[in-house]
């Protein structure tokens, strides 16, 4: 395989955001804190477990009204950038812990980074090109606490999060842990799942024969009862339930709304210049984190390839028949594609023309294997599409 080695960034458009909260939504606002009390008020324990449960899912409905963004939020003004390049990545953390500074460290051009907070008012997509891939890395404003809750722009960072292949959650080395819990706990709020699977449940809405209930392993937490309770307060009266592991009621609420995004994250922690050795080896130890210093230009290399591991993205070349495989380009897709992935990568036409593939490469089981369109492709597979005359 051709590897590029390191990595070149450029800055896109600074766009410009004007405020376009309407504030329509101080009605939900006060439910979702009314619940908010009642449950910080209840206490937990097997008696009081069902109706936590039914709280939490009014709670999940609730917050979904407020960040819906056909209902709330103005598209296109400032946030609503393209979905670019070969995958997302969007960084999230609060004033100053040094976003600013990372981008221009991976970018090499000036912009105002300032010793004060809120600097960053504007969503700067930026591009990393990386091991032939083109990862847009998004600045979002700072401002996040509190954004579940429908304050300040946090509502629209959250939009945009959402469509983020990986999340990138920065911290400052300095600060309290309490800021990934905060960050952790707005992201949760607002139905962004960070490093989970979604869970593993059938569940169908139908048009009558009532609610049927199977679980294929013992549940410690979820009742059928519950699950009843929940379906009929979301008004689902009819529909196929099959449990296939331990779930928590979250979970399952989770699964009726449907609308969760599952994102795999990362933590970086800035600012390592300024705490011990001790600290950093700690902070390093912790799954799925980065620590770094953009001033100091510590681990930065690291952090890019980091981005790269996670974000799960595939190189696969194609070749003509006759010729050999075109190693200075090559497709990057994501990892669980199939041939039929590779095709509309390739060309959008090309699925309508295909009569085989063949498949030279890790996912082959000879070389070359003739495979149809559904195919899962492996990193460094060599593909060559034959098309019907
Ligand atoms: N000690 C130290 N300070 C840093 C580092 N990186 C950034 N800073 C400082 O932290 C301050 C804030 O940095 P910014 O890059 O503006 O932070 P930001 O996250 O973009 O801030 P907002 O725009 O307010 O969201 C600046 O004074 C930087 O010089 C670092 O690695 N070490």
């Amino acid at each position: 395989m051709v590897r590029k080695s390191g990595h070149t960034m450029q800055h896109g458009t600074r766009q410009g955001i004007r405020n376009p909260l309407p504030d329509a939504t101080t009605g939900i606002l006060e439910k979702i804190a009314d619940i908010e009390k009642e449950i910080s008020k209840t206490q937990k324990n097997k008696a009081t477990e069902y109706h936590l449960g039914l709280l939490k899912a009014k709670l999940a409905k609730y917050r979904v009204q407020l960040l819906d963004p056909g209902k709330t939020a103005v598209k296109g003004e400032g946030f609503d950038v393209m979905k670019s390049g070969d995958a997302r990545v969007a960084l999230i953390g609060f004033p100053s812990v040094g976003k600013s500074t990372l981008l221009n460290k991976l970018t090499n051009t000036h912009s105002e980074a300032c010793a004060y907070e809120f600097t960053t008012l504007t969503c700067i997509p930026g591009k990393i090109e990386y091991n032939g891939a083109n990862i847009q890395l998004l600045d979002l404003p700072g401002i996040i606490e509190g954004a579940a809750q429908g304050k300040g722009r946090g509502r629209q960072v959250i939009a945009v999060a959402r469509t983020a292949d990986l999340v990138m959650i920065m911290l400052d080395a300095t600060k309290s842990a309490t800021q990934k819990e905060l960050l952790e706990a707005e992201l949760e709020a607002v139905g962004i799942r960070l490093n989970t699977q979604r869970p593993n449940v059938y569940f169908k809405i139908k048009t009558g024969g009532g609610i049927s209930f199977n679980a294929t392993c013992k549940l410690t937490t979820l009742t059928e009862k519950m699950v009843h309770h929940i379906l009929h307060d979301y008004r689902i009266f009819n529909a196929e339930v099959l449990i296939r592991e331990d779930i928590t009621v979250d979970e399952f609420i989770d699964v009726v709304l449907g609308n969760r995004k599952y994102i795999q994250a990362i933590y970086c922690y800035n600012k390592i210049d300024s705490i011990t050795i001790e600290q950093i080896d700690e902070l390093a130890r912790t799954p799925k984190t980065v620590v770094m210093s953009c001033e100091m230009d510590l681990n930065m290399d690291y952090l890019v390839e980091t981005i790269w591991k996670n974000l799960n993205l595939l190189r696969v070349y194609t070749k003509k028949r006759g010729e050999y495989p075109d190693f200075e380009g090559g497709l990057i897709i994501r990892s669980g594609s199939t041939i039929e992935h590779v095709c509309h990568a390739i060309h959008r036409s090309l699925v309508a023309e295909f009569k085989y593939a063949l498949v030279w490469g890790r996912s082959a089981k000879h070389n070359p294997q003739r495979v149809g369109l559904s195919h899962l492709v492996e990193n460094d597979d060599v593909i060559q599409v034959v098309k019907r005359r």
